[in-house]
């Protein structure tokens, strides 16, 4: 019997190449309507599915290749004597190889306008079917769904036979697509459906973007994934300009450094380690407010991250180059100010035209040993309603530093205290398991320029001594959400001090 191979692509991508190499091992080719116009253009002959199935395409393709012909020669095991005998008594021939690309679901809905039918319209049915079928019976079918294998299984042939290894990895690739195509059109379904928020079988696709060295630590085989569709203004979306490749915790940390970054509209930078802000500042200039930022914790700055949100320049770029960091992420960069930053060669440069990320329809999720915890990304800063507990009021600038600070403390571990004057943060405590050990930890570090700066807490004071520690450092206005059973006693004792306290009523834990 002639082996016989089935192609039936939308992206035609090497189908040339390959159709003509089977036909040169003695294939004889099946093929649906733009495959084989595509191949008989090429001057390789094909045969039209219809031809096997008596039965045309119709439903404007929506059915051509379901069929028992096409599907009992993929899916007899050849094994089985009684399969092979159905097949001879039905008339039906085997298919040894099955060649099938899917349509571009995902870049249909990527389209600007896109109308819901438009898209149902590119819902694969008859290719994931074919593709399904010979992954099932892989020790008798060779199934290529990507166009790069299309020289490996060719290579095989030529060498014997293609391996039962490499089939069963074959097969395997094609439930791993197959799989991430359908959970996309569930997402986008669910999205166009727009009730259920958490839905009862969460499926998720994300695309393979690179291996790494090693994960958080290096005896940890480690891999970075982004989503099917990554969320404008994520750092899935960053193109890198210099420096060695991004790892496990270059991720995680400019994830977090960003976070903080995009609470701001004015010209701001965030330098961050472990994912925590460490110094924050804004300014007129990108190169003032990154002097700031660096000054406010000259310390923990080196080695760290630094995320501006405006086009990095050739003096702030020589500021930058002044100690070791290991990422800067920005908007852009002129000419001079990135040859002055790829002196550095190890340096990372990320660039992210878009800082601010429509986060309002996407998931926050924390892997769990054995689940996962779904959330709402935390997109609120503040309730409208926040108010003044104590008898002072605070003073504008007062006000104007403590939402400044907020946004600092919203993007601090948990329990976190972060402090800030004149649109700059001085000390943050991050990640403490007590908050006046976090509250101390940020008052030490302010250092001198405490006297006159404002503290926020990213939850409430479960007790006084954190207005006590900031009474005696000279702090004078503190923003913190309230809700303690005993806030009486932090705002009797902010009062005695004359310091001006805001309850946010929202809380800000991050973990
Ligand atoms: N309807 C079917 O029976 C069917 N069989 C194969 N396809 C798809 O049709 C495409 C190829 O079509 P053409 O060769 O006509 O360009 C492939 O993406 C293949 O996955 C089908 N299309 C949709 O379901």
């Amino acid at each position: 019997m002639a082996k016989r191979a089935f192609l039936s692509v939308w992206d035609k991508t090497g189908i040339e190449e390959f159709a003509k190499e089977l036909v040169g091992l003695g294939f004889e080719l099946l093929s649906t309507g733009g495959t084989q116009r595509a191949l008989e253009a090429a001057g390789i002959p094909v045969t039209n599915v219809s031809d096997i199935t008596g039965f045309p395409e119709c439903l404007d393709g929506r059915v051509k290749t379901l069929h028992p012909k096409i599907h009992a020669g993929i899916l007899a095991m050849r094994s089985n004597e009684k399969h092979m005998e159905q097949l001879r008594e039905l008339g039906v021939e085997t298919i040894d190889v099955v060649a099938v690309n899917l349509y571009p679901f995902k870049q249909t809905i990527m389209k600007e306008g896109v109308t819901l039918a438009e898209a149902i319209e590119n819902i694969d049915i008859g290719g994931p079917t074919m593709l399904r079928a010979a992954s099932k019976n892989w020790q008798d079918v060779t199934v290529v769904v990507d166009s790069a294998d299309y020289p490996r299984v060719i290579a095989e042939m030529k060498e014997g036979g293609v391996s039962q290894k490499t089939k069963f990895a074959l097969a395997t690739k094609v439930f791993e697509t197959t799989a991430a195509y359908d959970s996309l059109i569930a997402a986008y379904l669910r999205e166009q459906g727009g009730d259920e928020m958490f839905p009862e079988k969460l499926t998720l696709t994300f695309e393979k973007v690179q291996s790494m060295r090693y994960g958080e630590n290096p005896h940890q085989a480690a891999c970075f994934y982004k989503e099917a569709l990554p969320v404008p203004g994520s750092l899935a979306m960053a193109e890198q300009l210099n420096g060695k490749e991004l790892s496990y915790n270059n991720i995680n940390d400019t994830n977090g450094a960003l976070d903080t970054l995009r609470e701001y509209d004015e010209i701001t930078v965030v330098g961050a380690k472990h994912a925590n802000p460490c110094g924050v500042a804004s300014a007129d200039t990108v190169c003032e407010a990154y002097k700031r930022a660096y000054e406010a914790d000259p310390v923990s700055i080196f080695g760290g991250i630094v995320a501006a949100n405006a086009t990095i320049d050739a003096d702030t770029a020589r500021e930058m180059v002044k100690i070791f960091l290991e990422i800067v992420v920005a908007p852009d960069y002129t000419e001079e100010a990135l040859e002055i930053l790829r002196t550095k060669k190890n340096l990372r440069v990320l660039k992210l035209p878009t800082i601010k990320a429509k986060v309002e329809n996407a998931f926050d999720m924390k892997k769990v040993l054995g689940g996962m915890l779904v959330q709402e990304y935390n997109t609120k800063l503040l309730n409208d309603d926040y108010k003044v507990v104590t008898k002072r009021q605070p003073t504008e600038k007062e006000i104007e530093d403590m939402i400044f600070t907020w946004k600092i403390v919203k993007h601090t571990k948990s329990n976190g205290i972060a402090i800030g004057k004149d649109k700059c943060s001085l000390g943050i405590g991050p990640g403490q398991v007590n908050r006046i050990w976090a509250a101390n930890a940020a008052i030490e570090r302010s250092g001198e320029k405490v006297k006159g700066a404002v503290l926020a807490s990213d939850a409430f004071f479960p007790f006084s001594d954190c207005v006590e520690a900031a009474a005696k450092a000279g702090i004078t206005a503190i923003i913190q959400p309230g809700g303690s059973i005993r806030d009486e006693e932090s705002i009797k004792l902010a009062d005695e001090k004359g310091i001006a306290m805001i309850f946010t009523g929202i809380r800000h834990f991050k973990h």
